[in-house]
């Protein structure tokens, strides 16, 4: 059992409490007496997440960020975090790492409730745990609520953090706002909480647009259709990569991007764009839900055969 998702599938026989939604959303609801609890857990690992040059701040943020977007997805408002920490030795560093963690937890006003330290040895990687603590006074989105005649919506821009990182892996100039937005993710919690009472099923873009959008398809029964030419890019991008078929796939399997994809009514489309003027993040229509199975792509007017890899999958 050498992948991510065959393991998964294996503790899914462990996980049967309704809370967990089968270990197939971005978190699990618990039920608690007329109110919801979210709850949320991902790490973030050193040549794994992030870089081992980059700064420990931005480390702190992506750890924070990355949970908040999955509470961000179920349109969960936070009330905590439990963090899970490794000491490697490295005093400054470690003092990095707090400061730019006290600047993120203020940016979100998220409180600190706990969490362990343990040391590791100094050739292991730094792995850094988090588990969110969300709470939701209505209903609770999820991957499978996609229903046939459903318009497929997505958050900002894709493709950015990706871009990002071979920015910094290849040491060569680029903009420094895809490595940004690689180093520091921002979760798109107000639009999560508008969002919710309006979606069909929502999630976030952790592993790539093409691979989390077949996900979406599976969990809710339908197909999904992406039209590649309505993905949006950032100007960076483009000035960076292109804006090409073969640009816009790398884009749609980066991953790392914690935007929002979302189903919706077309009746809702105008509530969706009023509310992406208010907020002043972009919401676009990308693709639609339709009877049957699996992801297919197009390209404005042409089908594009599906990539070998849809995205990120831990091995
Ligand atoms: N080690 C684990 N133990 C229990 N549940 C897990 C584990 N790893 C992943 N899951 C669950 O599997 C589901 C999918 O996880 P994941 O793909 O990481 O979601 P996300 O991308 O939203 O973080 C979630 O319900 C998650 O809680
Ligand atoms: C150094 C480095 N190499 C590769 C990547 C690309 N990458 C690693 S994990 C990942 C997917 C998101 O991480 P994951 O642990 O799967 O988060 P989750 O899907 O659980 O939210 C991506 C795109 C990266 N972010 N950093
Ligand atoms: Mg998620
Ligand atoms: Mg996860
Ligand atoms: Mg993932």
């Amino acid at each position: 059992m050498s992948s991510e998702t065959a393991f998964i599938s294996a503790l899914r026989r462990l996980a049967t409490d309704p809370a967990a939604r089968g270990l197939a959303d971005d978190a699990a609801v618990l039920e608690l007496g007329g109110t919801r609890l979210v709850l949320t857990h991902d790490m973030v690992v050193e040549g794994v997440h992030f870089l081992a040059d980059d700064p420990p701040g931005d480390v702190a943020w992506k750890l924070l960020a990355v949970n908040l977007s999955d509470l961000a997805a179920k349109g969960a408002r936070p009330l905590g975090a439990l963090m899970g920490y490794s000491l490697r030795g490295d005093a400054g560093w470690d003092r990095a790492f707090l400061a730019g963690l006290e600047e993120a937890l203020a940016a979100f006003s998220l409180p600190l409730l706990g969490g362990d330290t343990v040391s590791v040895p100094a050739t292991a990687p730094r792995a850094l745990g988090l588990t969110a603590i969300g709470t939701s006074a209505g209903r609770v989105p999820s991957r499978s609520g996609a229903k046939a005649g459903q318009t497929l919506w997505v958050s900002g821009t894709i493709g950015d953090a990706g871009a990002g990182l071979r920015i910094l892996r290849d040491g060569q100039p680029g903009a420094e706002a895809l490595v940004r937005r690689y180093r520091r993710p921002s979760p798109r919690l107000s639009a999560g909480g508008r969002l919710a009472p309006l979606v069909g099923a929502m999630m976030d873009v952790s592993d790539g647009l093409l691979i989390d959008a077949g996900r979406m398809a599976d969990a809710s029964g339908v197909a999904i259709l992406i039209d590649l030419a309505r993905m949006p890019l950032s100007s960076e991008l483009v000035e960076y990569g292109g804006s090409g078929r073969a640009a816009r796939l790398v884009a749609a399997t980066a991953g790392d991007d914690y935007e929002l994809l979302f189903s919706a009514p077309f009746a809702a489309a105008q509530e969706i764009f009023a509310l992406a003027k208010e907020l002043g993040l972009s919401l676009l229509p990308i693709g639609r839900v339709e009877d049957g199975s699996g992801l297919s792509l197009r390209d404005g007017e042409d089908l594009v055969p599906r990539p070998e890899s849809l995205g990120w999958e831990h091995r």
